[in-house]
């Protein structure tokens, strides 16, 4: 079937149309970031950056750590509060600190990425320590990560000019759809590493195994798509393949290399031990690129700095450094002309090869390595310029936009992409750049242009009780997923030191805020709240919490940003709700707990339902309970809509009813 052009298929998109669709959407995207961080006009005042979460003034540093592969972490803590005021930094972003009164755009103290987050204080990743200024009140300022747009926008010139010779050119025609994709002939047989796989599982393995160009593993939630991602990598390096391994989130990218660390040929600090993983003589070398500050202390020791600096080379470039500032002190005391020039022809000659044999370190763990592990953006970096790969796999492929898939995919001739397109796309800050298509995913447009031909869904899921798992398997995957014994029937109260009682019995239950006065409001951003079904959802953890769930295995999830707000606010006044995880649904992705309480928020006499409409949205919430659902929501207004109304019809049909008022009565 090579080499013919699709037919009978929905026109597949070019790879010129590709090109000129999406340069100016990277514009549109870099400009709504920049404009959301403090350099832009909105928020040139100081105060206002404070306010929107892109700055946060007045604060000390008060802890100062080495470590971390030569990084300096700086702590820092407010001046004014003991808690940090409401911010929107997150880990890994990148930040620029300056004293607080300096003015916008005056040089910086340093720059780095945030290490981790406390309510009370952020800790800073720095190269350099800054030498001076950190007595003094001090402000940092969130920055717009520009590589990454500069990175998108250099995969794009690459793929427009330069992909007929690359080692991408025989992947490009058949993304493209100009040419149709290719399966080995002979099923392809393996014994697995994990004996614990399932039909699904292998039969997924086999095909990946068998693909020539492109394959499509399909992961609906639980059903163990990293699981086979690291079944399918093992595989390849059995077979002699190089490969690529990546995803868009560091943490993703993190859960491979965990997962593949005990197969690895690295001292084994800390890992999850899986007691189904056949541990055989078998050994692959693995490196994780990335700036230490991003990664999990349990992958250190596989981050491309650590094994740089236990190479040869590496060594070496000490031992030139150290003559360096031995040189260094003789040039500071030679007098004479002619010797002050030996010593600084000697330095430059002795400088120019440090840095070779840094690079060449660098280059040999690269080289000899068979997987190496980065977030898609590192992927572009210039590291990996002269590495080609046989196989590039891309978790998350379906949370990642098609043009940070290429910054990966340009670097090999096959790939598979591991994702689940009925979950929630990409976050798009720009809405015109939403509209025109910047979040469609390459492993949705793959989807639709060749289907079952190039993807398989995995269909045993070990996450969520039947009852939970049944409505989102026949509204979203044709009832195909299956639970497993292991967990198709576990409740709230087979957990330890949880009591069986009319509030862990469930494992749907649908509180019904209709006729309730509970009405939708508006906050300052136009985000929509609801302050009595919040207070409805907040009960409910808290009866949980007293028949002996712990805090930390509830989560309240909700759509909308400004009830998130409330909750947390109703959260800090209950000191036993400590571990209550409260999130949007969007930031909940990829995550579990064993019981989930979703606050719909919409009640309004219009019955407008917004964006609960989409159907992914819907689809990652219900799916984040392991043993117990609760839906909040008045079913009034959101019954309005088809997709919804089934959703509460099938809580009716399969779980508890409860009205709100009477649930706040009880
Ligand atoms: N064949 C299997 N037998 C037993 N448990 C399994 C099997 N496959 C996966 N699991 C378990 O299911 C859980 C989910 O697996 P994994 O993290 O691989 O899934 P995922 O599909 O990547 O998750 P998500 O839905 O968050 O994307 C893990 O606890 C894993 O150990």
């Amino acid at each position: 079937m090579e080499g013919r052009k699709t037919k009978n298929r929905a026109s597949p998109l070019s790879l010129e149309q590709f090109v000129s669709l999406m340069s100016p959407l990277i514009d549109l995207e870099k400009e709504a970031e920049i404009s959301a961080s403090i350099t832009s006009g909105a928020s040139r005042n100081l105060d206002t950056a404070q306010k929107k979460g892109s700055t946060i003034l007045n604060l000390k540093c008060v802890d100062a750590q080495t470590g971390l592969m030569g990084k300096t972490l700086l702590e820092f803590q407010s001046t004014k509060a003991d808690v940090l005021p409401p911010h929107k930094f997150g880990t890994h972003d990148v930040v620029v600190l300056r004293p607080n009164k300096a003015d916008l755009g005056s040089p910086a103290l340093g720059q780095g990425v945030v290490y981790r987050l406390k309510d009370s204080s952020i800790t800073v990743a720095f190269d350099d320590v800054p030498e001076e200024g950190l007595n003094s009140p001090l402000r940092l300022e969130k920055v717009a990560n520009e590589v990454t747009y500069r990175r998108m926008k250099d995969a794009l010139i690459q793929l427009s000019k330069g992909v007929q010779k690359g080692p991408a050119s025989d992947l490009v025609p058949v993304l493209f759809g100009d040419r149709l994709p290719t399966l080995s002939k002979k099923e392809i047989t393996f014994k697995p590493f994990n004996s614990n796989l399932d039909h699904s599982q292998k039969d997924a393995i086999s095909k990946a195994l068998s693909s020539k160009n492109v394959f499509l593993l399909h992961g609906p939630p639980g059903t163990g798509k990293t699981t086979t991602v690291v079944e399918i990598i093992l595989q390849e390096v059995k077979r002699g393949s190089k490969i690529l391994a990546c995803a868009a989130s560091n943490i993703a990218v993190d859960n491979i290399v965990e997962r593949l660390v005990p197969h690895s040929s690295y001292p084994q600090t800390s890992f999850r031990v899986n007691c189904n993983i056949t541990t055989s003589s078998f050994r692959v070398k693995l490196v994780r690129l990335g700036h230490p500050a991003r990664l999990l202390p349990q992958v250190l020791e596989s981050a491309l700095d650590a094994q740089v600096l236990r190479g040869d080379n590496s060594a070496l470039a000490n031992d030139i450094r150290k003559e360096m500032k031995t040189l260094s002190g003789k040039l500071l005391k030679a007098k004479d002309k002619n010797t002050r020039r030996e010593i600084q022809k000697e330095l430059r000659a002795l400088s120019k090869e440090e840095r070779k044999r840094q690079q060449l370190a660098v280059t040999d763990v690269i080289k000899n390595a068979d997987v190496v592990l980065t977030t898609l953006t590192g992927a572009f970096s210039r590291k990996l310029d002269n590495t080609l790969f046989d196989l590039v796999i891309i978790d998350e492929a379906a949370q990642a936009l098609e043009i940070a898939c290429w910054m990966a995919l340009l670097k090999g001739s096959r790939c598979i992409l591991a994702g689940d397109h009925l979950q929630l796309p990409p976050t798009i800050q720009s809405v015109e750049a939403e509209n025109k298509g910047l979040g469609r995913t390459l492993f949705e447009r793959l989807a639709d242009l060749y289907g079952d031909e190039i993807m398989s869904m995995l269909t045993v899921q070990y996450r969520m009780h039947e009852l939970i798992m049944n409505w989102s398997s026949k509204e979203l995957y044709n009832s195909k997923i299956k639970a497993h014994p292991c967990v198709a029937a576990h409740m709230l109260y087979d957990l330890e030191d949880v009591e069986r009682l009319s509030s862990t019995e469930p494992t749907l239950l649908l509180i019904d805020i209709a006729g309730c006065d509970m009405e939708e409001k508006k906050d300052e951003e136009d985000s929509t709240l609801n302050e009595g079904e919040a207070e409805v959802a907040m009960a409910h953890a808290k009866r949980l919490v007293q028949s002996g769930v712990q805090a930390s295995d509830i989560g309240i999830i909700t759509p909308y940003a400004a009830q998130v707000v409330l909750l947390k606010m109703l959260k800090s006044n209950d000191d036993k709700l400590k571990g209550l995880e409260i999130s949007t649904v969007d930031g909940f992705q990829g995550r579990e707990k064993e019981a989930i309480i979703i606050s719909m928020v919409r009640s309004n006499s219009k019955k407008e339902v917004g964006f609960l409409s989409d159907r992914r949205r819907m689809n990652v919430a219900v799916t984040r309970a392991r043993r117990q659902c609760c839906l909040v929501c008045d079913t009034d207004t959101v019954t309005s809509n088809g997709f919804l109304k089934r959703l509460v019809e099938y809580f009716e049909e399969h779980g508890e009813y409860l009205s709100g008022s009477e649930y706040l009565n009880v």
